[in-house]
């Protein structure tokens, strides 16, 4: 009902059929998530969450774990990428402790969804517990039911994780059955000898997993905090009919999860970049997902979404404010 009339809406504007392209299909998903042919994007939101990793002590990242808490306090002082891009397009910026392997003042502005410092490395055996995973999926949860208390009908994920690229390589390879080679990347830069480094471990770690594909079973082995409270938070806005903006990489690998949990969730989401991390056009090919950007970027910390969401603007604008063929008396196709 609401996508024929949200069609008929978009085709009867001042312009050839199709000719907004991908933000006519924007147009049509926000209307159906929202369920109103006149929608609205209402306090717009970008959940950073952020946590260690024990896998990055085995030489995965060309960063130190330390950097994980060191960008927290950026995040915090307002100094990182996601803090600009948001600040340009007002979106509200949160950021969360999943698990960094720090104790934070108590009275910073940061979301306290801490499980513990930082995972084990799952080169050996499980990153978290059953019940550590069960709390994630709970917390990001709670997180977004807070958000959404607010108005907000909009909501974006990024992370922070030093060594987080690992982790979501692990869980695209085996809930896609794709060869580990083709879901690594080189993260936040290593060099040819140390991407295959990667490689070895992580085909190590899954050698060493002797537990079943159950997605569940996947994210406790493999699973960062901040992963998997991101599943849990994409898990609860879709729930919560709200548009969900999913970033680079880690957030995908974070979305298919969700997805194993929800198959609904396809509908809420909008892939908004296509990151240069080698995975990651693989990932949304597996998805069937189309990308709105391709920039190149390859950070995470939710910058895709925040760079994207201009455009989730003008799509609503369009529906809401160009002329119908009528009321602008031009004339239709002949
Ligand atoms: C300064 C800095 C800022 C970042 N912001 C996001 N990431 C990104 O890089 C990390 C993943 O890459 P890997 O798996 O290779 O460690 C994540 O923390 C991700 O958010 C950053 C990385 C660094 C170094
Ligand atoms: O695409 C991403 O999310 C990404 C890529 C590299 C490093 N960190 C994040």
């Amino acid at each position: 009902m609401i996508t024929e009339d949200l069609k008929i809406l978009i085709d009867n504007k001042t312009k050839p059929p199709g000719s907004l392209g991908m933000l006519e299909e924007l147009a049509l998903q926000i209307g159906e998530i929202l369920g109103t042919t006149s929608p609205e994007l209402i306090q717009p939101h970008l959940v950073v969450f952020a946590a260690d990793h024990g896998i990055a002590n085995e030489g995965v990242s060309a960063f130190p774990q330390e950097v994980t808490r060191q960008m927290v306090l950026n995040f915090l002082n307002g100094g990182a990428a996601i803090n600009v891009f948001c600040r340009q397009h007002d979106i509200h910026l949160q950021v969360v402790d999943a698990g960094v392997n720090y104790d934070f003042e108590p009275d910073l502005p940061l979301g306290d969804a801490k499980i513990a410092k930082g995972t084990a490395s799952f080169l050996h055996g499980p990153a978290m517990t059953a019940a550590q995973m069960e709390r994630c999926l709970t917390k990001g949860e709670a997180v977004v039911a807070e958000i959404e208390a607010k108005g907000c009908n909009v909501i974006g994920f990024g992370e922070m994780g030093i060594g987080n690229t690992s982790s979501a390589a692990v869980l695209m390879s085996l809930l896609c059955n794709l060869p580990m080679a083709d879901c690594i990347g080189r993260g936040t830069g290593l060099n040819d000898q140390q991407l295959l480094r990667k490689q070895e471990i992580l085909e190590q770690a899954v050698a060493n997993y002797s537990g079943s594909r159950a997605v569940s079973e996947l994210m406790t082995h493999f699973g960062g905090f901040e992963l998997v409270e991101m599943t849990g938070a994409m898990l609860a806005a879709g729930k919560r009919n709200m548009v969900i903006l999913v970033d680079g990489f880690i957030a995908t690998a974070a979305f298919l999860c969700a997805l194993q949990l929800d198959p609904q969730l396809k509908s809420k989401a909008v892939f908004c970049h296509e990151s240069e991390e080698k995975g990651h056009r693989l990932l949304l090919t597996h998805l069937k997902a189309k990308p709105l950007l391709g920039l190149g970027l390859r950070l995470g910390e939710g910058t895709g979404c925040a760079l994207a969401y201009p455009l989730l603007k003008s799509s609503v604008n369009f529906l809401n404010e160009m002329a119908s063929f009528q009321s602008a008396e031009v004339s239709g196709k002949s």
